[in-house]
């Protein structure tokens, strides 16, 4: 979506919303109005039919808040009922906050700020421990507990004078093109299995996987439209690239590009053929892949890194919205017993001392009066939390401290993740 989800009985009930506008539960009458705010906090782009339908049918209303002056909408947030990946492989429930936004006119008033108050009041009152989203800007979010835990890459592959070089097993993958409709399901069956494997994975419900196959024309911006290939072996789907591809002519000939969309597979010889295949299509030089996991396996089959043009950027921000059982709900990668002294100023009910104890086995995390071994606000807290960025970073940063000699170490480590975390599409 421009990016929109709120809870209650549907009622007229919320508060008011900074400078006394009054903000409720959005009705399904009301979406126009809604969607409109959206769009027009987006710089007023307008989204195809096809796009507005679909994240229509997705909104879940009685989770979606409205901010009104009269008759007028003039902020919007949302909050999808997800369930993500954390170390371990367990699947917790997340709120996807998403379509926020506050008509120009009504901007810092603190609109933003009475939507994100009841929404994380909500969410605690749902019982779900997280609350996720991506940021357009990511000055905002920090304030209200919001970490950066999952970061994304970009690449711009030279792939006239890059070569792959392929693991074992590639050459008995079988691709072949499909329209990206028809074989949906056996594409988001790839998808399901992925999910445990990676930090950051979203669950993903039904209706769900139409997302990775919205085509508006208005989209493609002069590309074909979106193509499929899929691998198989042995008569069974083992991955898929969806991209599309956009001729151009240079002094030397055809040089046109590859724009992947998405890509997955189960194993590794599925996904080097899917890369390999993408690499090699006729009368295209370049390939850009976007929002790609930094750990991707293409990078270190490449002959020239330099001439990918890799970037990363922040990608998914986290909120602990309830500590101790987010924390407990993940596992270790080893032995680790801290206290953890949290601010959490937005959210009081998280400040103060717990205790993590935990292992790759599971983990316990429960309010303690015992001295502190580290000190940090909850936003440094979710920023580690996926095992994406490091504790012993953030300390560097002057983010954690220290309080017991060794903690640091030991807590660092437990909490990082042998996969990168990722988040693998917007919302
Ligand atoms: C998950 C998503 O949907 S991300 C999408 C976010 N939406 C957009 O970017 C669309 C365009 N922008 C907007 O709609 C609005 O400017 C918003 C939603 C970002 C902010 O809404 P406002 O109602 O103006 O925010 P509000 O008045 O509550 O400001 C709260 C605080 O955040 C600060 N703030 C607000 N927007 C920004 C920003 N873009 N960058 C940095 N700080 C900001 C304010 O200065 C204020 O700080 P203070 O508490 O120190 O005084």
């Amino acid at each position: 979506m421009a990016n929109a989800r709120t809870s209650g009985t549907g009622d007229v009930t919320g508060g008011r919303a900074g400078f006394g506008a009054a903000l409720r539960t959005l009705q399904p009458d009301e979406w126009d109005k809604w969607y409109a705010n959206l769009l027009r906090a987006f710089a007023g782009v307008v989204e195809a039919d096809e796009e507005r339908q679909l994240w229509h049918g997705l909104a879940e209303f009685d989770r979606f808040l409205a901010a009104w002056d009269g008759a007028e909408c003039v902020g919007s947030a949302g909050a999808f009922s997800f369930r993500l990946t954390v170390p371990g492989g367990e699947s917790v429930p997340a709120a996807g906050i998403t379509g926020v936004g506050v008509a120009g006119t009504h901007r810092r008033r603190g609109i933003l700020t009475s939507m994100m108050r009841r929404q994380l009041d909500d969410v605690r009152s749902w019982g779900e421990p997280l609350a996720v989203l991506t940021a357009s800007e990511p000055a905002i979010y920090g304030r209200y507990g919001y970490g950066a835990a999952s970061f994304q890459l970009k690449a711009e592959i030279d792939t006239g004078r890059t070569t792959l070089s392929v693991p074992e097993g590639t050459d008995g993958v079988r691709l072949r093109y499909a329209s990206p409709v028809d074989v949906l399901d056996a594409c988001e069956a790839v998808y399901a299995r992925l999910v445990p494997g990676r930090p950051g994975m979203l669950a993903r419900r039904p209706g769900w996987e139409r997302l990775g196959t919205l085509d508006p024309e208005s989209d493609r911006g002069g590309a074909s439209p979106l193509q499929c290939v899929l691998a198989e072996r042995d008569g069974e789907t083992v991955g898929y690239a969806r991209f599309r591809t956009k001729l151009g002519w240079g002094r030397s000939g055809h040089d046109g590009t590859v724009i992947l969309s998405d890509l997955a597979a189960l194993d590794p010889a599925a996904d080097a053929a899917l890369w390999r295949f993408l690499f090699g299509i006729d009368l295209t030089t370049t390939l850009v892949a976007t929002g790609r996991p930094v750990d991707e396996a293409w990078q270190y089959m490449v002959s020239d890194i330099r001439r990918c043009r890799p970037e990363t950027r922040d990608a998914l921000y986290v909120r602990l919205v309830d500590v101790g059982a987010a924390l407990g709900a993940r596992t270790y990668r080893t032995p680790v017993d801290v206290v953890l002294e949290v601010e959490d100023a937005f959210c009081p009910w998280n400040a103060g001392r717990w205790r993590l104890s935990g292992d790759a086995k599971g983990a316990s995390c429960e309010r303690t009066r015992d001295a502190a071994d580290l000190a940090l606000s909850v936003r440094e807290l979710a920023a580690a939390y996926l095992g994406g960025v490091s504790l012993t970073a953030l300390a560097a940063a002057g983010r954690v401290r220290e309080l017991r000699e060794g903690a640091l170490a030991e807590a660092s480590l437990a909490f990082g993740s042998t996969v990168a975390p990722w988040l693998p599409h917007g919302f």
